[in-house]
């Protein structure tokens, strides 16, 4: 049997991070929930926290191999591959990593409003092939700055977007399940009839079973032609088969994702859409960010296994 108070759980931790972890506190591994057991039932005795990292489904059934399991701690603000309920009903606290991150999610986020209103990767495109030294210009884009952006739920990530907007002079709408206080942005009670309103609209929900396809293909309509959509939610919050074919068809101006379904084996259809970027979930992926993320993570395990309050619980 090996003592080991803590289980590193998720293939997606680097060496690193795991390196950390092991420094602090004497750690089992595994790979993914499925493997939790392969462990020894001595071993899965002795686990008190866990440090979990990654988007596969973690719930009842690895809680129930794990006795005294006190603290599931995620390395990331969103917690949508853990069960709460069952969590919770076992007495199991769960931690997050908020706030540590919003700076580079907000960043990524307006930088691909500025790479897909200004067709920044086929700018790249066009001068590396020699077109531009050939003769051509990069057909003109579009104007970013002084028009209307929609947030779709205003929380800590969405705040950050809105408030980098304003600074881009654009006129700010957003929805959320209540008014807000806000400068002077205007307030949607559905996504619908925010998106009407706007030419760029930015998800910034919480995932999760609560707000899947919460951005409706009658959303995506109501757009229009000249409408942009931003996500750096979850894959699921947006009917994503109705995002694909908008962006077929057209109906649509063009898309910056950061975020989809069965990541990173993402719908292949969305290879050959031209008006959109894609980006490999990396709002958060600066060293700064990815460091502090685990920090925060690390102090969470820390104060369970001391019996001290946790920093960030979200149960
Ligand atoms: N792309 C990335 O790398 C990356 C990085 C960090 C976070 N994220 C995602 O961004 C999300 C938001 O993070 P945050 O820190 O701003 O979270 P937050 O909790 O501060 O804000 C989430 C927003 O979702 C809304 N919301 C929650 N449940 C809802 C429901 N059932 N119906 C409607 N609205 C609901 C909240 O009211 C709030 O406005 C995370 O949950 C995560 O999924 C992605
Ligand atoms: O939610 C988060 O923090 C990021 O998406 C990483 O999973």
């Amino acid at each position: 049997m090996t003592n080991t108070p803590l289980l590193i759980l998720g293939a997606a931790f680097s060496s690193e991070e795991r390196a950390r972890l092991e420094a602090a506190h004497s750690a089992s591994f595994s790979a993914a929930p499925d493997a939790v057991s392969e462990l020894s039932e001595a071993t899965r005795a002795t686990i008190k926290a866990i440090a979990f990292k990654g988007h596969t489904p973690l719930n009842a059934a690895t809680m129930d191999l794990l006795p005294n399991l006190g603290l599931i701690a995620n390395y990331g603000v969103g917690y949508d591959a853990i069960n709460v309920t069952d969590a919770s009903a076992r007495g199991i606290k769960v931690t997050n990593t908020p706030d540590v991150l919003n700076d580079d999610v907000a960043d990524i986020a307006v930088g691909m409003m500025i790479a897909q209103s200004r067709n920044m990767v086929a700018g790249d495109a066009w001068v590396r092939s020699g077109t531009w030294a050939g003769g051509e210009n990069l057909p003109l884009n579009r104007k970013m700055s002084g028009s209307s952006v929609g947030i779709v739920g205003l929380g800590r990530i969405g705040r950050d977007i809105a408030d980098r907007l304003a600074a881009f002079k654009m006129d700010i709408h957003y929805h959320a399940r209540s008014e807000k206080e806000t400068p002077n942005w205007t307030y949607h009670a559905d996504v619908v009839s925010l998106a009407t309103a706007v030419d760029y609209l930015v998800i910034a929900l919480v995932g999760g079973k609560e707000t899947e396809k919460y951005v409706s293909a009658e959303a995506i309509a109501a757009l229009g032609p000249r409408g942009v959509v931003i996500n750096i939610s979850r894959g699921s919050t947006i009917d994503e088969d109705a995002l694909i074919k908008a962006l077929a068809d057209g109906t649509i101006a063009g898309a910056g994702l950061d975020v989809f379904n069965d990541e990173p084996k993402i719908d292949e259809r969305f290879y050959d859409l031209k008006t959109a970027i894609l980006q490999p979930h990396q709002g958060s992926g600066t060293v700064e960010t990815r460091r502090a993320m685990a920090e925060l993570q690390l102090a969470n395990v820390s104060a369970h296994l001391a019996g001290k309050d946790l920093l960030t619980p979200v149960n």
